[in-house]
């Protein structure tokens, strides 16, 4: 079916996006209390940028932030340099999978389509509903190109397929917005343009099929990411 579950959100194409509010900060303590802030807003569900955080007891952590989201979803990722996060073997990278895979307070994992380990990831992610992932910091690839990774994604078994990459002019927004809209009357993608070009993504995915959208509270997690209530009123209006 062309729709999906993580935690209690239903996500398909052609229903209002999903917002889901990076946590991006090197503390714990300040990853939990962006976890309150995000429990009692209006975003929909949470994502733990572990890439940012500095050395900690990870377990620990997810279980205080699961009680301060207060019953929100929780998407798990590290990522990885290569797509414009922190370096990491690809073993360290498997037990990090592996953590996610094992705790209550996870309710989706981020695997990267690129990596050395997408295969066992996707193994050891197990149950838990994978958002596959791929990034361009720098250019948006050809519509070929990101049509066909996204099909990777979901023959791989990801219940969404997720590209950013970077609009450099209006044209690239709407190479990418093509892409989406066949994609998404096959199975769910998540697609972003980012950068200032791009911003027009971030918020008519209800009209193009994409099932979610990432808005900010404190910390940016990438360029071109709106507040959380610009976002709410930018999906308003594709909400018809
Ligand atoms: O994949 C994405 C999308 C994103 O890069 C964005 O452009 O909003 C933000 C990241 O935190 C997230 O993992």
């Amino acid at each position: 079916m062309n729709s999906t579950r993580i935690g209690n959100l239903s996500l398909a194409p052609g229903q209002r996006p999903k917002i889901i509010v990076p946590i991006a900060c090197a503390s714990p303590e300040e990853a939990v209390d962006a976890a309150r802030a995000i429990g009692a807003s209006s975003a929909d569900m949470a994502e733990l940028r572990v890439d940012v955080l500095s050395e900690t007891d990870l377990p620990a952590l997810l279980d205080e932030i699961r009680n301060a989201l207060a019953g929100k979803p929780l998407l798990f990722t590290f990522r990885t340099a290569a797509e414009g996060g922190s370096e990491v073997t690809p073993e360290r990278y498997l037990s990090l999978i592996q953590t996610a895979a094992g705790h209550d307070g996870v309710d989706a994992i981020d695997i990267e389509l690129a990596s050395p380990v997408f295969d066992e990831a996707m193994k050891i992610a197990g149950s838990k509903p994978v958002v596959a992932s791929f990034h361009d910091f720098s250019a948006t690839p050809s519509n070929k190109e990101m049509e066909a990774k996204l099909r990777k994604m979901k023959e791989a078994g990801a219940q969404i397929a997720k590209i950013a990459v970077t609009a450099n002019s209006p044209v690239d927004v709407a190479r990418l917005l093509e892409v989406t809209a066949r994609c998404a009357k096959d199975f769910c993608v998540l697609t972003i343009a980012m950068g200032k070009d791009g911003a027009v993504s971030r918020i008519c995915g209800q009209a193009f099929g994409s099932v979610a959208t990432f808005a900010t509270i404190r910390d940016s997690s990438a360029p071109g990411q709106l507040s959380l209530e610009d976002t709410q009123a930018g999906l308003d209006q594709f909400d018809l």
